[in-house]
């Protein structure tokens, strides 16, 4: 068994938990420019599920990913990956648990320029000093359609392919969770339904956990829940969402905003 690094920092959780938040706030600025972006939000993210994020602008989407993410910190409450409570982490042991158990998809795709695809996949492994594991980095790469192009540098790749090999990099660590900050905002509806896809069966096919912010109905509809955020709490979920009716509920959210 390999020792886990996080280990001292360990807590019982329920099984089958990706990440938690508890009573989890967060307040940016102070005096006048005090926003409340986060209103004590307890949220489970279950193992080998994917979860769309969603709720109007400003609601909290990015910010509750952000620090579920560990890529920022709450004001009060608390945020596990796995069993490890973040707030005992210190910012070195932080940065390892974000390179070992989290994977990240932005609506920009973020890769470098001058490397490759499978450069590019295999950086942040790199940068661990970790191996990857061959025989799972083919799997991904097989998933993502890329194995005839792993030798093109971005510039090379369409916009879509660009954005599969963002989806593979965030794999190929075999992380327990990957969160995506609107993943397909940058892509036309086919390259989108394409990523989506290929998330979507980074869970049922591969085992992963997926977390989405998305504005897109259609998006959270590749989901196997959307949870609704609205003013900085979480206000509803819904299960097996189909694009209509997540926009009927997104719909109510509008009326609500112009008679409230
Ligand atoms: N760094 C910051 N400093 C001050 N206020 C912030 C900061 N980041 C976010 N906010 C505020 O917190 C609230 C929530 O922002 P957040 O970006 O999480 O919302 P969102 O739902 O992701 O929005 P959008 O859908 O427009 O991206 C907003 O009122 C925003 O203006």
């Amino acid at each position: 068994m390999t020792a886990d690094p996080f280990a001292p920092h360990a807590l019982r959780t329920t099984p089958g938990i990706a990440a938690a938040t508890t009573d989890l706030t967060k307040v940016h600025g102070s005096g006048d420019t005090r926003v409340v972006a986060l209103d004590r939000v307890s949220i489970e993210f279950r193992e080998g599920e994917f979860t769309a994020i969603m709720g109007p602008s400003g609601c909290g989407k990015s910010t509750l990913m952000h620090c579920a993410a560990g890529l920022d910190s709450p004001s009060s409450g608390s945020v596990r990956v796995g069993t490890t409570e973040l707030s005992a982490l210190d910012d070195r042991q932080l940065t390892q648990l974000r390179r070992d158990r989290i994977g990240f998809v932005f609506q920009a795709f973020n890769l470098l320029p001058t490397l490759t695809a499978l450069e590019n996949i295999t950086l942040p492994l790199s940068i661990a000093g970790r191996r990857p594991d061959q025989q799972w980095l083919d799997r991904v790469v097989a998933m993502v359609g890329l194995s005839q192009r792993l030798g093109h540098r971005p510039a090379q790749l369409s916009g879509g392919q660009q954005q599969r090999v963002a989806v593979a990099r965030a794999l190929a660590s075999r992380p327990a969770i990957v969160f995506g900050d609107e993943p397909t905002g940058n892509l036309d509806s086919r390259a989108g339904a394409e990523v989506l896809g290929f998330l979507r069966e980074s869970v049922r096919e591969l085992g992963r956990t997926v977390v989405m912010v998305t504005h897109d109905p259609v998006a959270a509809g590749y989901a196997d829940r959307v949870v609704f955020l609205s003013d900085g709490r979480l206000v509803d979920e819904m299960t097996r969402p189909t694009p209509d009716r997540v926009l009927d509920r997104m719909k109510a959210f509008d009326t609500r905003a112009h008679t409230g």
